[in-house]
Order: structure tokens, then C-alpha cells, then sequence
């Protein structure tokens, strides 16, 4: 194939010469490509194009030969501050802190009755949170619209940057809300009814509804019943009609559409909750409701296969053609884990939905589980959640127990693109101080990680498909690994669809990732992913004045000084350059 590979390195001199505070390093890569003395700026362009009948033209001029990027004026002084947009938290932490110590673990809180004030929802944003998600298996489409209606208008108003995340209530087996109680204790010993039946006029005492028909007649005397995962256990003692007669055998709280499986000699039995389907027709109106609202993440509860995630982007795609609404699959069941990889890769990400994926495997499977769902994320380049019970204790308790402490840390030290909270959030005591702990912990862990130069050499295995594909994948391991070695402050991507935002966050880099997108929607989706500073910045193809109106941008708004060592890409030219901010 007429395939050709262009490759030219050269340099220009900028306005101020460059005294780096790194000279060492900078000028060990400037010898490796043989610049000479005082070397401004230095870039490596890299050009595909399939019919280039000049194919592996390799120039290195230092500063005398013609370059796109050399002739053109120095900087010019653009101080339109309005037209750069970040989230007023990040600025101010950025300005505060500096680049190092911006968080790259991803912050999503559940919002519940706890948090779905304008003031309540405002402290989370002010706290760190990157996405909130709304939760259909609670509340009513009414409730959610205006709770995110709410995080638009903080979003416009106040200058925050909060994506939505709409998940599924999907279709496995639960118990239904008790009849307003916000829980029920069930004793040891106690006989409770399982039912299927409609009560017009309230419920029985003891009594439970469960939401899938087929229960009473697939249940069997001696199976046992587990809520959640076993919170609290049941036997099945008799079958009448619709109702199913069970004694409370480990006592504990009933907690509203709690989760319900049933176990016979020792197994999971699940052949019915394989032939539920995954998206429900009440799903189905959900994600209407979703796609009308303009809700960024879609996370599918119980995905059995990648099917399902495709038939669900195709019509997507055909109700919404413009839609850029990301997929993400809940791992949560028996058969998603069967068919991980397939599903991974359908999807445009994963959550670690550990409450019930540990109600269908071995509680002591769990954390393996976790860690190799995180590893198959980052192989694939799809961002990855780890969610659920994080700091379960934080619903009652003001101060998280060390164990949850250890747990978030192993979810950042595993580099996990983000932390979910459930309870804490939506219905605990304390929501902001969980937040809190969430994002002090990933500071924590992320800087220890950092100063320990403690890389874990991860394998990142090719993913692209296409020869261009390849090409923005190779640049994006190479900067990445410069930015290591060269110590820079950020990397800056400008990036349309997000693509090369994500190639280069899958490399994990010690520095940010200031990624600059055209697109509100592209820059909001980025927040759900590792070590990335979604900014929106409208661009040209002309690098050079890309950089130029960024540096004075910033530089006004005072996120960047002068001198500052940045290596910079992008997806229009294919080219790596670092300079220091004028
Ligand atoms: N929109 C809501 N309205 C009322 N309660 C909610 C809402 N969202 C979440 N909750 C409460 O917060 C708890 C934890 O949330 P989550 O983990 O998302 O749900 P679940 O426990 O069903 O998996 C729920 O059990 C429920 O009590
Ligand atoms: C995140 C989860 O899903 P949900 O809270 O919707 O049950 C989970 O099961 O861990
Ligand atoms: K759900
Ligand atoms: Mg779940």
C-alpha cells in the first residue's frame, strides 16, 4: 500500500530564549536528535498521508530551514479571556496548588434526597465532583429532570463543569419500596412474605413485594433468599400461590428495591435473570428520557453480553443522530464478567459495580475481579469506575473506617479513572465530608505513587485500527513517556472528538493533561477520565496560533507562567512539541 510515513524535526526561535529549569533533561533529548547550540522550541512532526509519493523525507534544521511553525509571529497578545472555558474549580486549584498537585482521579457522586438541593448539589461541585449520576432505580423522572436542571444551571451560572451520568435500573430481581418506609428490620427467626402480588390498599406487616412475576413459581422450598448480597438471609419455608413464605435466618435492615437472589445447594440460581432482559421497557423509556435531556453517560445496569451495548448505540444513533450520549457497562453479574472483553470493548467504559457483582460471585472474588476489570479498561483505552461501598460507613458516620480508607487508596493506586459514591451521597449523613475524603485520599495516594517514580509497567497493548489510528496512538506513548522523562509541568492536547485526550490518559503520565476540545459535550466527557483538564477553546489547524492564543489565554487567567515546560500534541498535526510558556 501506498502508505507514507513523512517525518520532520525542526526548530524556531520563540520571542524569549529558553532557560529551563530542567536543562538537563531538555537538552539530553535536543542532543538525541543532534540540534545544535541554543535550541528554542523544539518540534517533531510526524505526517501520514496515504498517497505521499515522497515517502520517509527526514529533515533536521536547526531554525534555518522552512517550517510551519517557524515563520510566523512570535505569540501575539490575545487577551480574550472569555474565549477558554474550564471549570472554576479546577482554576482555582490549578492556581493555588500548580500542575503537579491537580487530582487525577475522577470524583462521581450519587445524588439522592442528601444532595439534590441547588446548595447541596453546589458543595459537591465545589468539592470535586467531576460527574453526578442520577439513579433510576429511585425516584421519579420528574425528581431527576429537575435535579439536572439544577447541575446545568450551576454549570452555566457558577462556571462548574459537572457531567451527568443516567443509570439504568435494569431488570434483575429486587425487592419493591416498602410501602414509604425508608427500611425494615427483619429478625432472627422472623416469617416474612415474599409476594408478587399488587396490595391495592397498602402492605401486609412482613410482607415484601418483589418486582419480577416469575419468582413465586421459580423459588423452591429450601433455597435460600439473600438481600443484597446477604445482608440479611431468608430460607424459603412454603409456596402459596403468589406468596412465598421465608424465616429470617441472618437478621439485618431491608432497605427499599433492595437486590434479591436466591441460592439452591450452594449456587447462584440464576438461569431466570439470564433470560431477564437487560434494558426493561421501563429502561427503555429511561433512556428517552435520557437522550432528551442531553445527559452525558449512560451506565447499563446487568449487561449480560456486548450486544446488548450495541444495539443500544444503534438506536441511539438513529434517534439521535448527533448524539455523542458515552456507553458505560455496568460489570455487575456473573455474565458480564463471562464476557468481558467483548463487552469492553462495545462500550465507551466500565463501572466496578461492586454491590451486586458481590450479591452473584464470592464476596473474596470481588477485589481480583476489580483489579483485572481496571487492567482490561486501561488495555482498551475505556474509562473505568470503581463503584460502590467505598466508604460505606461515611452514610452514619462523620469519619470513614481505615479499611474504606485502604480501599479507595488500593482503587487509585490500581489508577482506576474514577471513584463512585452511592449512600454517601445520596441518602448519608455526611455527603460533602465522603467527598472529601475521596479527594484528599486519591491526592494522597496519587503524590506517594508519584515521588515513589512506582510506574507499574503495564503492558499497553496497540488497539488501532487504522494506520492514522496508529500513528496518534504511538504519539500519544511517546509524549507520555517524554513528559516522565523531561519532568514537563503539562501536556496540552487539542483534540476534536477527545480521542487523543484518552490515548494519552491511558499512559497515566506524572503531569496533568490539559486537554483543549471545540465541543461543550466532548470537553464534559472528558471528565469522567484519568489525569485529564478538560478545557473548551475554539481552534484552528494552525498549531502554532493554537499555542500562541492558549499560552496568552491562560497566562491572562493566570493558570500558566512563563517558563513553564509543556510538550504539547495534537490531532489535526501529527506532531510533539515541547517549549517552555513564553
Ligand atoms: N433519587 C433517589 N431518590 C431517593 N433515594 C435515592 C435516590 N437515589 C439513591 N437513593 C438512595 O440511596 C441509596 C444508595 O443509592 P444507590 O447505590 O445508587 O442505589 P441502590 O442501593 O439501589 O443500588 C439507595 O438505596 C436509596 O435509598
Ligand atoms: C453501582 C451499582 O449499581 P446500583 O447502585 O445501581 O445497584 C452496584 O451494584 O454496585
Ligand atoms: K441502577
Ligand atoms: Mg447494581
Amino acid at each position: 500500500m501506498a502508505q507514507a510515513l513523512s517525518l520532520s524535526i525542526s526548530t524556531s526561535h520563540s520571542p524569549k530564549p529558553l532557560i529551563s529549569r530542567r536543562s538537563p533533561p531538555l537538552s539530553t533529548a535536543i542532543s538525541r536528535f543532534s540540534f545544535t547550540k541554543n535550541p528554542i522550541k523544539t518540534s517533531l512532526f510526524i505526517r501520514a498521508s496515504a498517497s505521499d509519493p515522497n515517502p520517509s523525507v527526514l529533515t533536521s534544521d536547526n531554525g534555518a530551514g522552512s517550517s510551519a511553525v517557524q515563520d510566523r509571529a512570535p505569540f501575539p497578545v490575545v487577551s480574550d479571556s472569555s474565549s477558554i472555558e474550564v471549570d472554576a474549580v479546577t482554576e482555582a486549584e490549578l492556581k493555588e496548588n500548580g500542575f503537579r498537585s491537580t487530582r487525577r482521579t475522577k470524583l462521581i457522586c450519587t445524588i439522592g434526597p442528601a444532595t439534590c438541593k441547588p446548595e447541596q448539589l453546589e458543595a459537591l461541585a465545589v468539592g470535586g465532583m467531576n460527574v453526578a449520576r442520577i439513579n433510576m432505580c429511585h425516584g421519579t423522572r420528574e425528581w431527576h429532570r429537575e435535579v439536572i436542571q439544577r447541575v446545568r444551571r450551576l454549570n452555566e451560572e457558577k462556571g462548574y463543569a459537572v457531567a451527568i451520568m443516567m443509570d439504568t435500573e435494569g431488570s434483575e430481581i429486587h425487592m419493591g419500596d416498602l410501602g414509604g418506609a425508608s427500611s425494615a428490620k427483619a429478625e432472627d427467626g422472623e416469617i416474612w412474605t415474599f409476594s408478587v402480588r399488587a396490595f391495592d390498599s397498602g402492605l401486609p406487616e412482613r410482607t415484601i413485594n418483589v418486582n419480577y412475576e416469575g419468582f413465586a413459581e421459580d423459588v423452591k422450598v429450601g433455597d435460600e433468599l439473600l438481600v443484597d448480597g446477604g445482608m440479611v438471609r431468608f430460607e424459603v419455608i412454603e409456596k402459596l400461590g403468589p406468596d412465598v413464605k421465608c424465616r429470617c435466618t441472618d437478621p439485618g435492615l431491608l432497605l427499599p428495591r433492595a437486590n434479591l437472589t436466591f441460592w439452591r445447594d450452594g449456587s447462584l440460581v440464576r438461569e431466570r435473570n439470564a433470560m431477564l432482559p437487560t434494558i426493561s421497557s421501563k429502561d427503555w423509556l429511561d433512556i428517552d428520557f435520557g437522550i432528551a435531556e442531553g445527559v452525558d453517560f449512560l451506565a447499563i445496569s446487568f449487561v449480560k453480553s456486548a450486544e446488548v451495548i450495541k444495539h443500544l448505540k444503534s438506536y441511539i444513533q438513529a434517534r439521535a443522530r448527533d448524539s455523542d450520549i458515552s456507553i458505560i457497562a455496568k460489570i455487575e453479574s456473573i455474565d458480564s464478567l463471562k464476557n468481558l472483553e467483548e463487552i469492553i470493548q462495545a462500550s465507551d467504559g466500565a463501572m466496578v459495580a461492586r454491590g451486586d457483582l458481590g450479591a452473584q460471585i464470592p464476596l473474596e472474588q470481588v477485589p481480583s475481579e476489580q483489579q483485572k476489570i481496571v487492567q482490561v479498561c486501561r488495555q482498551l483505552n475505556k474509562p473505568v469506575i470503581v463503584a460502590s461501598q467505598l466508604l460505606e460507613s461515611m452514610i452514619e458516620y462523620p469519619t470513614p473506617t481505615r479499611a474504606e480508607v485502604a480501599d479507595v487508596s488500593e482503587a487509585v493506586r490500581q489508577r482506576a479513572d474514577a471513584l463512585m459514591l452511592s449512600g454517601e451521597s445520596a441518602m448519608g449523613q455526611f455527603p460533602e465530608k465522603a467527598l472529601t475524603v475521596l479527594r484528599s485520599v486519591s491526592l494522597r495516594i496519587e503524590k506517594w505513587w508519584r515521588e515513589e517514580k512506582r510506574h507499574e509497567a503495564m503492558e499497553l497493548p496497540g488497539i488501532a485500527s487504522s494506520f492514522a489510528d496508529r500513528i496518534s496512538e504511538e504519539i500519544c506513548n511517546s509524549a507520555a513517556k517524554m513528559a516522565n522523562n523531561l519532568e514537563v509541568d503539562a501536556i496540552f492536547v487539542y483534540t476534536k472528538t477527545g480521542h487523543m485526550a484518552s490515548l494519552l490518559s491511558r499512559c497515566r503520565p506524572d503531569c496533568p493533561i490539559f486537554a483543549f476540545t471545540t465541543t461543550t459535550s466532548v470537553r464534559r466527557r472528558l471528565n469522567l477520565q484519568w489525569g485529564l483538564i478538560p478545557f473548551r477553546l475554539s481552534f484552528s489547524d494552525d498549531m502554532e496560533s493554537n499555542l500562541n492564543k492558549t499560552f496568552s489565554l491562560l497566562k491572562a487567567r493566570g493558570m500558566i507562567k512563563s517558563g513553564d515546560l509543556v510538550i504539547s500534541v495534537s490531532d489535526m498535526l501529527q506532531s510533539i512539541q515541547v517549549m517552555n510558556v513564553p
